[in-house]
């Protein structure tokens, strides 16, 4: 899945929020998307999926075809056709759950709408049980009931349902306990091997973001005035340089 960003602004008021001159994203990355509260990160991701209307620019995704070796289909603009929705999966927060399923409806629903059967959403949701931990399958409770930190194991896990070659999730390391956030850079990364996936993803956890991400983009004000190449996991001292309070 390649992903081609330009001349994409968004503005607020007299803000402008995003202002994003070139930005391209090859088959298989993991892109870590860092940067300061407010710095534009969520906005961004609201534009890829079609959630807010940008005021210029262009968001061209191309698909890989079935046979990899030929190369990706022509790009989509998600904000003039639905296609993307059949290789996106994305979780930005849980407005994206509805919270008078269960899980288990939830995921069935997910399933359904993504043409899967539920006998197959219950087989892909085996790959997941270590990572829901007993605490989200056959509690016989409403997702408005679960802990932050379950609900959001749910949106994270129903984004990889129907195996998408493109996923979006916003900070998903808030609210899991240690060990699940272990986990999840765990399923990311195998996600990624496995399916050859585009990620992207955005967090405050610099550790966690440079663990899993091939490249690592920072963003100020709108505009990512930084994109680091992370395969040798060395942006470290970049990184803590620029958050540094000093
Ligand atoms: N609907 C809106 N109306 C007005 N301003 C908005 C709206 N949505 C976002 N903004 C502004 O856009 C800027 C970027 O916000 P955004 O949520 O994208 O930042 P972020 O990098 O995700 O921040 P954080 O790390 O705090 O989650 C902020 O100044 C925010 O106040």
């Amino acid at each position: 899945m390649l992903l081609e960003i330009s001349n994409l602004t968004k503005v607020f008021g007299d803000k402008t929020v995003l202002d994003i001159h070139s930005f391209n994203i090859g088959n298989g990355e993991i892109v870590g998307l860092v940067g300061n509260n407010g710095a534009g990160k969520t906005t961004l991701f609201r534009s890829l999926l079609d959630l807010i209307k940008c005021d210029s620019g262009e968001i061209a995704m191309c698909p890989q075809t079935e046979n990899e070796h030929e190369g990706n289909e022509p790009a989509i603009n998600p904000a003039q056709s639905e296609e993307w929705k059949k290789f996106t999966g994305a979780y930005i927060d849980d407005g994206f759950l509805i919270d008078f399923l269960t899980p288990e409806e939830y995921f069935h629903f997910i399933g359904k709408v993504n043409g899967i059967s539920k006998e197959e959403t219950d087989s892909r949701l085996e790959e997941f049980s270590q990572f829901m931990g007993g605490e989200i399958l056959g509690q016989k409770k409403l997702i408005r009931n679960l802990s932050a930190g379950n609900k959001q194991k749910v949106g994270i896990i129903s984004t990889m349902l129907h195996r998408p070659q493109l996923i979006i999730l916003d900070e998903p390391f808030n609210f899991l306990d240690p060990s699940s956030q272990n986990y999840l850079k765990k399923l990311l990364v195998r996600y990624n091997e496995e399916t050859g996936a585009t990620i992207i993803i955005s967090s405050h956890n610099l550790a966690h973001t440079e663990d899993i991400s091939t490249r690592i983009a920072l963003l100020e004000h709108g505009v990512i005035i930084k994109d680091l190449d992370n395969r040798n996991r060395a942006v470290n001292k970049e990184l803590e340089s620029y958050f540094s309070i000093d």
